[in-house]
């Protein structure tokens, strides 16, 4: 099994403010990883550190190769973000914004007949301006825009943020869907429920540092829920 990303001693700081330290870690092809930890525990700060948007020091590998370069890099190598927040545009379409996940284009199944397939409500809506949509369908449209870069690990920042029960479910499924595809996912959430319903194992970080990591199962341990505070 080869790896798809892996941190060796990173360490992360905004203005000279350390918040990551010394994180190492690997997502092997296909598995599906839970980043759990309480608010400012450095969760965004770990997924946005493969872009370089804080400064690191240490080694971010893709693929097995270490990450150098522009932001593009990790997308061109199989690593796509759906951000917090989403950002969708609100002067393109519905399919507009979809589309824009093709500029790193690498090869595979995930068409635009695909990503309808796999949320028909998107199809639907397909020539309206993207920021017309609910909540939950432009958190759709963030995942369906990162899947057209074909992404071997797919990394989401609470992707069910703000959401009702049932449009979580609804991206449960989804998440579902995509994994069985053979895609990694790895999955900041508070909702443990989700990470326990779509990850095999989980990772803790506090105040930074990687306090845990275990079979998904042993996030019931009250051991494991005192370290992390959840
Ligand atoms: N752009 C930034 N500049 C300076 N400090 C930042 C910046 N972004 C995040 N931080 C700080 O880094 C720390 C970790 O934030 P991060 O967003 O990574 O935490 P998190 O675990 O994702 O939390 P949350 O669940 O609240 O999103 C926090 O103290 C936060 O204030």
């Amino acid at each position: 099994m080869s790896t798809v990303l892996e941190f060796r001693h990173v360490s992360a700081s905004y203005a000279g403010a350390r918040i990551l330290q010394d994180v190492s870690f690997a997502i092997e092809e296909g598995e599906t990883v839970g980043l759990v930890g309480r608010n400012g525990a450095g969760k965004s700060t770990t997924l946005l550190s493969v872009y370089g948007v804080p400064q690191v020091t240490g080694e971010i590998l893709v693929a097995g190769k270490p990450l150098r370069g522009g932001a593009h890099v990790p997308t061109s190598r199989g690593v796509s973000l759906v951000p917090q927040g989403k950002r969708i545009f609100s002067n393109l379409t519905v399919e507009e914004n979809i589309l824009l996940g093709r500029a790193s284009r690498r090869h595979g199944s995930w068409t635009l007949d695909a990503v309808y397939d796999l949320f028909p409500n998107l199809a639907r809506g397909k020539g309206r301006p993207g920021t017309s949509l609910s909540g939950g369908e432009q958190q759709m449209l963030a995942i369906a825009r990162s899947l057209m870069s074909e992404p071997a690990l797919l990394m989401l920042d609470e992707p069910t943020e703000g959401l009702a029960p049932v449009i979580i479910d609804a991206i449960v499924e989804a998440l579902m869907e995509i994994q069985s595809r053979g895609t990694a996912l790895l999955l900041v959430e508070q909702h443990i429920g989700m990470i326990q319903k779509v990850a095999q194992r989980y990772l803790a970080l506090r105040s930074g540092q990687l306090v845990g990591e275990g079979a998904v199962s042993q996030l019931e341990d009250r051991a494991v829920q005192e370290l992390i505070a959840l």
